[in-house]
């Protein structure tokens, strides 16, 4: 079987391993002096709902969709958090090393993933910029990524 027969959910290892890569990327997080005052009201379902976001995003079950808000609630919970690049430059380093640690070896695969990690931080430092009140009006479905990027 080619690796394209399979899509990126499946791929990296399914649920199990995106809350293995949630779990250790917000360890990071929560150690990091740029990062932790950003996540001032973290608890653990924080951990749950991303590892449920990056399922959908990589192919799986649309269960962000269907039970989290979907791709409106994921913007606006970055509404008003003023997200610098400097912040989102450290987000995307200690994501790196979460994928390098939790997901299989598979350069292809880990170029796409961090690809799509590179892609939605600059949405979410975007939508950030906005305040908390902000209408984001329908932004459409959860997006797809892929081998070959956004679906
Ligand atoms: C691809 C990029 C990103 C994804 C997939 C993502 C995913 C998510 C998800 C699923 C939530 C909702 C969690 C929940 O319901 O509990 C969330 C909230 C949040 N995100 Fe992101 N995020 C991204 C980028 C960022 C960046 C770059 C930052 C800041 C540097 C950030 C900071 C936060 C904060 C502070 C919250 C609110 C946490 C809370 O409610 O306490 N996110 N994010």
């Amino acid at each position: 079987m080619t690796e394209r027969a399979t899509n990126l959910y499946e791929a990296v290892g399914g649920i199990d391993a995106l809350r293995r890569l949630s779990e250790t990327f917000y360890e990071g997080v929560l150690a990091d002096p740029l990062l932790a005052p950003v996540f001032a009201n973290f608890t653990r379902t924080h951990i749950e709902h991303v590892a449920v976001w990056l399922a959908e995003i990589f192919g799986g079950p649309a269960r962000f969709t269907a039970e989290l808000g979907g791709h409106q609630a994921l913007l606006r919970a970055h509404l008003g958090l003023s997200i610098s690049e400097e912040q989102r430059t450290r987000w995307m380093e200690l994501m790196a090393t979460a994928v390098d640690k939790e997901l299989p070896v598979n350069e292809l695969l880990r170029r796409r993933v961090m690809e799509y990690f590179d892609w939605g931080t600059r949405i979410a430092r975007d939508v950030s910029a906005g305040p908390v009140a902000e209408d984001l009006g329908d932004p459409g479905p959860t997006p797809r990524w892929g081998w070959d990027g956004l679906v």
